[in-house]
């Protein structure tokens, strides 16, 4: 199952570069659906994002293939108003197509027309929909069993939906108030990236940290210093650690250790 978090529209690019640079290693995809912007600040966006590292494969520019034929990012997600897809696939060979849809119908002709995945919704109430009625699951199941191709589904999903719609062969969800509107972007995206792994029979996600200059990805029951020090077989050892910069004092080191933070270890190698 993937997930796809979808652009609310209400950021500068500065911040969404840095947003969507924080949570990248966490989500399949983004759709960048800036419907205020224009294409040269989508232009800009979609730059600013490849040259700091940014996997354009990840990238679904909602809508506009022009902006998307102009570069390296090849897929676009046309709204149920947009272009047909059959003239948008021959005026743009070399980009895939993914369209929304709101019925058994739309997902049946959009499929004949050769959009390569499928975006049902709104499949619960959200606020990002206010006053519309909610599709429900039903319809999306019948389609997730009719079409071979990938179908996801958005609106209104939270982390506890995924079960469901992952048994009912649903190919990944697209989020975009519950993560854009949250106070805490990358915490909510982790919460739906933790089920998601789960779904998909992983571990839990785990911290990375930077151990002395280096990425290191902590053991999952790793919760604080003293047990990262026994990870390391420095549990026995006379060592120094510094946490975020600071020295941390031998009483401290139940102190609980989180993503990203640097970690210092001196340790003391014994001769003579
Ligand atoms: C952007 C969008 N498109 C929808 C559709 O039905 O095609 S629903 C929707 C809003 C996304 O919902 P939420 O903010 O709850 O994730």
């Amino acid at each position: 199952m993937q997930l796809i978090a979808v652009t609310n529209d209400q950021m500068s690019n500065e911040k969404l570069v840095d947003t969507l640079l924080k949570f990248e290693p966490f989500i399949d995809l983004v759709i960048l659906r800036e419907k205020s912007k224009t294409a040269i600040e989508v232009l800009d966006l979609i730059d600013q994002l490849t040259t700091l590292g940014f996997d354009c494969t990840k990238i679904i520019v909602h809508e506009r293939a022009d902006i998307a034929s102009l570069t390296s990012v090849n897929k676009v997600q046309l709204p149920g108003h947009g272009l047909p897809l059959s003239s948008a696939l021959h005026h743009f060979p070399s980009i895939s197509f993914g369209k929304s849809i709101h019925s058994f119908d739309e997902a049946k002709e959009a499929y004949v027309n050769g959009a390569g995945w499928l975006l049902y919704g709104h499949l619960f109430q959200t606020a990002s929909k206010i006053g519309l009625p909610h599709r429900g699951t039903e319809e999306l199941f019948r389609i997730t069993k009719s079409f071979p191709i990938p179908v996801y589904a958005i609106g209104g999903i939270h982390p506890q939906h995924l079960q469901l719609l992952h048994e009912n062969g649903v190919a990944g969800v697209a989020i975009m108030s519950s993560i854009f509107g949250s106070d805490n972007v990358l915490e909510s995206v982790k919460s739906y990236a933790n089920m998601i792994l789960l779904k998909n029979g992983g571990d839990l996600l785990k911290k990375t940290i930077d151990l002395n200059g280096n990425r290191y990805e902590m053991p999952s029951d790793t919760e604080d210093v003293q047990t990262l020090l026994s990870h390391l077989g420095l549990s026995e050892r006379i060592v120094i650690v510094e946490l975020n910069r600071e020295i941390l004092a031998k009483d401290l080191y139940d102190k609980p250790i989180n993503d990203r933070d640097q970690i210092e270890i001196i340790h003391f190698v014994g001769g003579g």
